[in-house]
């Protein structure tokens, strides 16, 4: 597989690069938004490739909101989106232990209110969501009572992340035959003006740490993302723009999708981080440089006016 080249995408290469697809799949943290913030230029891009015939899907390993929560903050932003145009790690990993795990029973959830929310949706009960701060000494902690019902541990971005929690993980995990699923692995959330608060990548890796086993990860670079969206539309994964933020995740999934790749400098990754990897020679890291890059979508607007 020829190493993607990492070239900046300006002047006429945008309009050759937007006719060549019919579909872009945007990333949204660092990408279309930050936090509560839209990118500047961000809407009219994703309205004007509407109205080009182009479709559009928003692909995020965020797992705090429902497809309907991310339709709702998409409109407030400025985006025409239709929920069933967002695929999130909420929804996903619903489908995932449905359809992959074929899950007979319980979830333990380490997540969201929203995740809880798509689980049922899907059928699927859930215990644990919301606080659980620490009662009780290490002779408690590791005879909690477990749910006999559960089937599968699913972590995802929990503001409630406690040490209880961590430990009700282990405890359910020391059963082999109960299934071990993450949203993602992103270490860090981008936010507003360079900052960035812990993502849901670090508490993934303590459950995995604690329980002495992998996840299965749901989220980007993981294809399944990609197969959700392509099994409910007809995509020609050659005719998709992935455009993301982060080269682990977003590029690594579009290179493994076999889809054209956009790293939109507005988030985590940088081009310098994409040149370490084209020259390291390792196929995987190779993997991680994209085929063309922005300072930020807004960049493509001349392209789509003209
Ligand atoms: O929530 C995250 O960690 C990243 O979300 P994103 O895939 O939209 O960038
Ligand atoms: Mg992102």
């Amino acid at each position: 597989m020829a190493v993607s080249k990492c070239t900046r995408l300006s002047g006429p290469l945008t309009k050759q690069v937007l006719d060549s697809v019919d579909s872009v799949l945007f990333d949204c943290d660092g990408v279309i938004w930050r936090g509560d913030q839209p990118i500047p230029g961000a809407p009219e891009v994703v309205n004007l490739l509407k109205k080009a015939g182009k479709r559009v899907f928003f692909v995020t390993n965020n797992s705090t909101k429902t497809r309907k929560m991310y339709m709702e903050k998409l409109e407030k932003l400025g985006f025409e989106a239709s929920e069933d145009e967002v695929f999130g790690t909420a929804y996903c990993s619903a489908v995932y232990l449905k359809t992959v795990c074929n899950l007979q029973g319980k979830v333990y959830l380490i997540g969201s209110n929203a995740m809880r929310q798509e689980l049922e949706a899907m059928g699927i009960e859930q215990v644990g969501v919301g606080p659980d701060p620490v009662s009780g000494g290490q002779k408690d902690w590791a005879s909690v009572p477990l749910d006999p019902e559960v089937k599968a541990v699913l972590v995802g971005f929990d503001e409630h992340f406690s040490y209880m929690k961590l430990n009700r993980a282990l405890q359910y995990l020391s059963n082999s035959e109960c299934q071990f699923v993450g949203t993602n692995t992103d270490s860090r959330l981008p936010l507003e003006g360079g900052k960035a608060v812990p993502g849901t990548g670090c508490l993934l890796k303590a459950v995995e740490t604690a329980a002495q086993r992998h996840a299965q990860v749901v989220g980007k670079p993981s294809s399944f993302m990609f197969k959700c969206m392509a099994s409910k539309f007809k995509l020609e994964p050659s005719k998709c723009l992935m455009v993301g933020d982060r080269l682990d995740t977003d590029i690594m999934l579009g290179t493994t999708c076999g889809l054209k790749t956009l790293l939109a400098l507005t988030g985590v990754s940088t081009v310098a981080d994409a040149e370490e990897h084209q020259r390291s020679g390792c196929p995987k890291r190779q993997g991680m440089v994209p085929d063309y890059y922005v300072d930020s979508i807004a960049e493509i607007l001349p392209a789509l006016q003209a």
